[in-house]
């Protein structure tokens, strides 16, 4: 279980706490109006924001203190993070290991993760010689390879259209969203949380909230959220 225990987040002037537990096996969107604290809250549990006070947990493990790049996580940006130079096999094995010469067994995997994601026969493409669709599913093998039980999703696929969006909503939720891991994806658009989350974590007026199932949160919006999606319940 990804835990924020009593945590108190600084940026500037900006100040965000968080006391809660995001649940296994699921994805958790993160909502809330612009300027709120979604990206600060993942830059915190990612490990590129210490916290003033307060303890970020993974199962048994405090996280607090660890450098991101030894958290159980995986991040998928909007930009996707791609290296223009390096092949999609490449891009996408530097999940399994930060080198460009991988082992026949680990080969094998990447080739088998490409072919999920719809990627099969890419393997020897430059990341720009391909759509913004397929770059966005090379950044996912990537993370799919690397295995980590947390993934963060910040926005990653704002920048597609409404369609090629949904499939990759649902190719996270067929392939990413497994028992034994945590997804937390911020989104500004109600859909994607309806589409791809079975919970959602407020985030407003300082606090990010605990979550709350999509369906009764959408059913029955609090003040600031009927705000924010702008259907005026307050
Ligand atoms: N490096 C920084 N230094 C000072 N203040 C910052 C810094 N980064 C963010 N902030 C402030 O922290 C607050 C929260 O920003 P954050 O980006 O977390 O909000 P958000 O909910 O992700 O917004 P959006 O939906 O617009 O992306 C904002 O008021 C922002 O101006």
């Amino acid at each position: 279980m990804l835990k924020c225990e009593n945590l108190f987040l600084k940026q500037g002037d900006f100040t965000l706490q968080a006391d809660l537990n995001f649940p296994k096996g699921a994805v958790t969107a993160l909502m809330g109006p612009s300027g709120a604290g979604k990206s600060t809250l993942l830059a915190a549990l990612a490990g590129f924001l210490q916290p003033v006070s307060g303890r970020i947990l993974y199962d048994s493990a405090d996280l607090t203190h660890i450098p991101p790049g030894d958290r159980p996580i995986s991040i998928l940006f909007q930009d996707n993070n791609l290296f223009p130079h390096l092949t999609i096999a490449q891009n996408a094995g530097l999940g399994v290991r930060p080198v460009l010469r991988l082992k026949s067994d680990e080969l094998a995997r990447v080739a088998e993760v490409l072919e999920q994601v719809g990627l099969a026969g890419f393997d020897a493409r430059l990341p720009g010689d391909l759509s913004g669709g397929q770059q966005s599913r090379a950044a996912l093998a990537r993370v799919l390879l690397a295995e980590r039980p947390v993934v963060l999703l910040d926005e990653p696929f704002a920048a597609l259209g409404p369609g090629l969006k949904h499939e990759m909503l649902d190719l996270v939720k067929r392939t990413l969203l497994t028992p034994d891991r945590t997804i937390v994806m911020v989104t500004h658009d109600p859909d994607d949380a309806k589409r791809a989350a079975q919970h959602v974590v407020l985030v407003a007026e300082h606090t990010a909230n605990k979550p709350e199932p999509t369906s009764s949160i959408f059913a029955s919006p609090p003040a600031v959220l009927a705000r924010y999606l702008g259907t005026g319940m307050d």
